[in-house]
């Protein structure tokens, strides 16, 4: 009986996609707040360095490329790709640790990273968040002071591929432009409800 009633709620993951800088962490981290037992992040691997205040295990699995080309070798990613001179994945077991707690697991992945997810049997809600435009882009990168000139340049080159490919019929449910901050999040929240009620509901009976 247990086991029916955990199949009938078992959420949907959610995809969140877009140009570096766009505002996926800040809304992503909204819902892990807001919503506590609802929500889970799929820990992601890079070989990036931590920026300051990043923790490893939370924010990223931090690995050198030899260590995390191990892992891939031996089948434990469902994606990777390079990303601005750094590999970054969705390890398996970072989807499973958030599923298995019946939690809606959000995955934060690059355009490339949804093209890989959309030949696994995930079927997450796909959310593109787009910036209203490049310039508007460019100053919340430089504002947020993570990344070298040369790094803010790259993430800028791959912004503009992601900019015309997220419209693309049928790769994702829905785009957000995140020109306002609560307004964006008030859109992501509503193409969630249904599955937050799911697990709200399950955390009731
Ligand atoms: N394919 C893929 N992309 C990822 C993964 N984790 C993060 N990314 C993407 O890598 C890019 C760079 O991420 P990051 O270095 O954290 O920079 P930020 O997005 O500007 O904060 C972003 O577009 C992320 O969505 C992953 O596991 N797989
Ligand atoms: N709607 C918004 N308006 C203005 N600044 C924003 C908005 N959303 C996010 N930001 C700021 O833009 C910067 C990049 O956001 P972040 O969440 O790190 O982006 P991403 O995770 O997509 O790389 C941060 O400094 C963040 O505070």
């Amino acid at each position: 009986m247990y086991l029916i009633s955990f199949q009938i709620f078992r959420p949907r993951p959610v995809v969140l996609s877009g140009p570096s800088g766009t505002g996926k962490s800040t809304l992503l981290k909204k819902l892990l707040k807001d919503y506590k037992g609802v929500f889970g992040f799929s820990v992601s691997h890079t070989t990036r360095d931590p920026r300051p205040g990043e923790v490893d295990g939370k924010d990223y699995h931090f690995r050198n490329r030899e260590a995390m080309q191990e892992d891939i070798d031996t089948g434990e990613f469902i994606e990777t790709d390079e990303f601005s001179g750094n590999l970054y994945g969705t390890s398996k077991c970072a989807v499973q640790d958030v599923r298995a707690k019946g939690l809606i697991c959000i995955l934060d992945v690059d355009i490339a990273g949804v093209r890989h997810i959309k030949e696994s049997d995930l079927d997450p809600i796909y959310v593109s968040i787009q910036p209203p435009s490049i310039e508007v882009l460019e100053e919340r990168l430089r504002g947020r002071a993570t990344e070298t000139e040369e790094k803010i340049q790259s993430r800028l080159e791959a912004a503009r591929i992601d900019m015309e490919e997220c419209n693309e019929p049928g790769l994702f449910d829905i785009v957000i432009v995140n020109d306002d901050l609560d307004e964006s999040y008030e859109k992501l929240q509503s193409v969630l409800k249904e599955e937050i009620m799911k697990v709200q509901q399950g955390i009731k009976s």
